[in-house]
């Protein structure tokens, strides 16, 4: 029996800190599907530079994820009824109550896990794991 992990974002500039999130989401189960969030739905921080559909291209190319999909425009459960997954993998610091989350899969009748990721710290003394950090830097070397 295949089990299938979700996990989402908005990956507008990949780093090694999203690998280390969907490596670790892919090691919940046996198939990785990411949910690649629209514009629209990320209310929460600055709008993401590139669309949305290079976005998931670029997330769909990593070895850990065997499918990248746009998120639905208005009800962010959509694709996890059409998917039925057996496990919502968080990011370590993604802004989602994984309580709420876990009661709206209940009131849908969905049976699936939530879990959190860890988070992936810098090593090198210039290594910069978070797509708002590098493009602050842009703005400072470039701007
Ligand atoms: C269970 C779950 C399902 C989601 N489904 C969608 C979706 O269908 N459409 C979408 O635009 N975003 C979806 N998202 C992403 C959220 O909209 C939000 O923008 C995203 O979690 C941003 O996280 P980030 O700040 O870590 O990039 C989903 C998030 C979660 C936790
Ligand atoms: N350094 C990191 N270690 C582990 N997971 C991370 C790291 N950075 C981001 N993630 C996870 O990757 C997913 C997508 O995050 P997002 O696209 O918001 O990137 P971000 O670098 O956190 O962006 P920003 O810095 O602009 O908030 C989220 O689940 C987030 O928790």
């Amino acid at each position: 029996m295949t089990r299938t992990v979700i996990a989402q974002g908005t990956f507008d500039i990949l780093h090694p800190g999203h690998v280390h999130y969907l490596e670790e989401a892919a090691a919940m189960g046996d198939e990785l599907y990411v949910i690649v969030a629209r514009k629209a739905n990320v209310d929460h921080k600055e709008a993401p530079i590139c669309p949305a559909t290079q976005r998931r291209d670029v997330v769909g190319a990593l070895q850990a994820v065997d499918e990248a999909i746009l998120g639905h425009e208005a009800d962010i459960f959509v694709p996890i009824e059409e998917i039925d997954p057996d496990v919502i993998a968080l990011g370590h610091d993604q802004h989602h109550d994984a309580e709420a989350i876990e009661t709206e899969l209940e009131r849908r009748g969905i049976d699936c896990a939530v879990e959190r990721a860890s988070g992936r710290e810098p090593t090198g003394e210039d290594e910069i794991l978070s797509t708002r950090h590098i493009i602050d830097r842009i703005l400072e070397r470039r701007g």
